[in-house]
């Protein structure tokens, strides 16, 4: 048994994150019968001592039918409005099924800003561990009714893996219609399931595709990117089918487990490199690549090839590479207008008021890709 996989099963503090297509059916909207099941396999999990937090999809998809909507609508205003409906639905199904183990659930329903906004976030963080000091299941969802296109997580696989770190989660499971990663699109034809991925190497060239039922938004493409964020912050990762939660939540021992890195990020790193809105990006070339992620040194206005975006210095921003990759997020020393006059010059040459870091390595999280 790999080390991700003895560490979900030893968790003594989850994140289940499930999809709307493991929960909703098109046409017919939320499936009680599943989300029992489901409910059964994370109260007997508590049953054993774990706290968790259940991220739950499902408000739009359950919201269909009750307003006699035939598919997943594309415009934001009706997706707002079938949340409204069928967020009320699901909580009132995870109310009474969690009920039948004597288990109170509490909702929380989050914005970006809410994780995004360092305030927000330590805000966030009591709530849920109030919540779970008094044993209540908090069961979380996007606030879809206000979130406006701009500041929509869209996908909630980013929100679990945000969520299972603003509450020191030993581990987050993903749980949907498909029951492991594949090596391509499972709908493509033939495909070999990937059990492990221990490092970039495992995932490199695969093909992930969006979703296949209708309901669910990200698709795989959304559940990769959160299984990598969360396992770069030193939270591993599994990712099954909800009809395996059963074995999911005991011995861990079905689809895909993600290995995590050796050290836990702390709070402020994790907002810096995953959450925060990046407001510019700063190009660099690849000695300063080569620094700021390999040597974790500071970025200096020698390395940069390129400014692009309104910032302000304080601002988060991304450090891209000579091919336009995203290696590293920092927090930016200068305003952008007054870089321009300053890039690919050493810190000797510049005026005394600007000699000193663009990006300080203090600020600064290479990224895993
Ligand atoms: N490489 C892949 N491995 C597994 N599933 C994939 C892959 N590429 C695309 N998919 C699709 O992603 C779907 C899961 O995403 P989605 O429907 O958004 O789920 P959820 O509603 O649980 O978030 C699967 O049903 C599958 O069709
Ligand atoms: N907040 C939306 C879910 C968005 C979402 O990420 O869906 P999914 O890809 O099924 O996890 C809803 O409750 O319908």
């Amino acid at each position: 048994m790999s080390a991700a996989r003895e560490a979900v099963a030893a968790a003594r503090r989850l994140v289940v994150k499930v999809g709307s297509s493991a929960l909703t059916t098109a046409g017919e909207g939320l499936d009680a019968r599943r989300l029992d099941a489901l409910v059964e396999a994370i109260a007997t999990r508590i049953g054993r001592g774990t706290q968790i937090v259940l991220v739950s999809s499902g408000a739009i998809g359950a919201g269909l039918a009750p307003l006699s909507l035939r598919k997943r609508p594309g415009d934001l205003a009706t997706q707002q409005a079938a949340a409204s409906v069928g967020q009320l639905a699901l909580a009132h199904a995870y109310a009474e099924s969690f009920g039948r183990y004597s288990l109170t659930v509490g909702q929380v329903l989050l914005t970006s800003d809410d994780v995004v906004r360092r305030a927000h976030y330590r805000n966030a963080q009591r709530t849920f561990s109030r919540l779970l000091a008094l044993g209540a299941v908090p069961v979380v969802n996007e606030n879809d009714t206000v979130a406006t296109e701009e500041i929509r997580f869209g996908d909630n696989d980013r929100l679990a893996a945000l969520v299972a770190h603003l509450i020191g989660a030993d581990a987050l499971v993903l749980l949907s219609d498909v029951d492991a990663l594949y090596d391509g699109d499972p709908r493509d034809g033939a495909t070999a399931k990937i059990a492990e991925v221990t490092g970039e190497s495992d995932v490199d060239g695969i093909k992930v595709g969006m979703s296949s039922s209708g309901l669910g938004t990200g698709g795989m493409v959304s559940k990769l990117a959160a299984a990598r964020t969360a396992a770069a912050a030193g939270i591993p990762v599994l990712l099954a089918s909800a009809a395996a939660a059963a074995a999911a939540l005991d011995t861990a021992d079905t689809g895909t487990a993600f290995t995590a890195a050796d050290s836990r990020l702390s709070a402020r790193r994790f907002w810096l490199g995953y959450a925060a809105g990046a407001k510019g990006r700063l190009r660099l070339d690849d000695g300063a690549v080569a620094a700021v992620v390999r040597r974790r040194r500071s970025l200096l206005a020698a390395g940069i090839i390129g400014v692009d975006g309104e910032f302000e210095a304080g601002d988060v921003v991304d450090l891209v590479d000579p091919t336009g990759e995203t290696v590293a997020r920092g927090v930016v020393g200068f305003d952008a207008g007054e870089l321009p006059a300053m890039i690919g010059r050493s810190t000797h040459d510049l005026p005394s008021e600007q000699r000193h870091e663009v990006v300080h390595a203090d600020d600064l999280v290479p990224l895993s890709r």
